[in-house]
């Protein structure tokens, strides 16, 4: 069995993680709390976490925190030369670089979302939007009322889908006089209740409306994808993957 560990293992995606690993073993896990364990996994400070991964000879990392904690743990895996999933989003440019340098030392995989469903909407946005390339594009989220980024992970990774195909500028909310430009994009963040993950990119245009929309129904659904990335990405070479490579595997 894969033998992993968990970064942000108190959160609500580390439980999950917890839950869902059946043909894998989470032998540790890191946080910042106080906790010494959580359902059994025993729970150590991730400045600790080089030693850590050594001690319970861990495989692969899979890490749902916050980014200043996956950049501390993913240079612990650097240290112990151990793989790392990372599906904490938020990253600034900074951050990326330096997960970017990771990777030239590790085998690491990154996703702003790992459910295969979100795979699938991606490559329709880009056919979507190479196709009706004239259409009107507005770009909407929704999440539970914890959330602290915003956009969401995978909103910033549709919009990079779209930029590709076309050169469209955000414009995040609107309030007061804004008429809407050719060229912009609204993107629009909604945070309520305990909302799993909602995506949805409109296309208007031609007296027709295209609506690709995407829902989570329970966080397992990102911890079964993160465990399966978990254990495709052991005893790979050191280097930059992400969710796709291991769905089109
Ligand atoms: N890629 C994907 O498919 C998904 C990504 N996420 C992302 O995962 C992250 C965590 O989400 P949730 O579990 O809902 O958040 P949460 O707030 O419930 O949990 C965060 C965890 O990080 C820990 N933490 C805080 N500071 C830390 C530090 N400095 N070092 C290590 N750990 C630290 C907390 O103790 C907690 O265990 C967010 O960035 C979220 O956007 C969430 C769901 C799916
Ligand atoms: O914080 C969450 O919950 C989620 N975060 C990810 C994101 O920022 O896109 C993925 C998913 O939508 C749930």
């Amino acid at each position: 069995m894969t033998r992993v560990a968990v970064n942000g293992v108190t959160g609500q995606m580390g439980g999950a993680v917890i839950e869902a690993a059946t043909d894998s073993e989470v032998v540790v896990g890191f946080a910042t709390s106080e906790t010494s364990a959580v359902d059994g996994v025993p729970v150590v400070h991730p400045a600790d976490a080089a030693e850590a991964l050594r001690e319970y000879d861990v495989d692969v990392v899979v890490d749902f925190a916050v980014p200043e904690g996956a950049l501390i743990v993913a240079e612990a895996c650097v240290d112990a030369g151990v793989p790392m999933v990372v599906g904490t989003t938020g990253f600034d440019e900074d951050g990326l670089a330096r997960l970017q340098d990771a990777s030239e030392e590790i085998p690491l995989l990154k996703a702003t979302n790992f459910s295969q469903g979100i795979q699938v909407l991606q490559r329709l946005v880009s056919e979507a939007v190479g196709t009706l390339d004239d259409y009107d594009l507005e770009l909407m989220e929704t999440h539970h009322n914890r959330k602290v980024d915003a956009p969401s992970g995978t909103a910033n990774s549709i919009l990079d889908v779209i930029q590709e195909e076309r050169d469209v500028e955000p414009v995040y909310g609107r309030e007061g006089h804004t008429p809407r430009k050719d060229d912009e994009i609204g993107v629009l963040a909604r945070r309520a209740g305990d909302i799993r993950g909602e995506h949805e990119l409109v296309l208007a245009g031609n007296d027709e409306v295209l609506s690709l929309s995407h829902r989570a129904e329970d966080r397992g659904v990102f911890a079964a994808g993160a465990l399966d990335a978990a254990t495709w990405l052991v005893g790979h070479d050191a280097g930059w993957y992400e969710f796709g490579d291991v769905v089109d595997a």
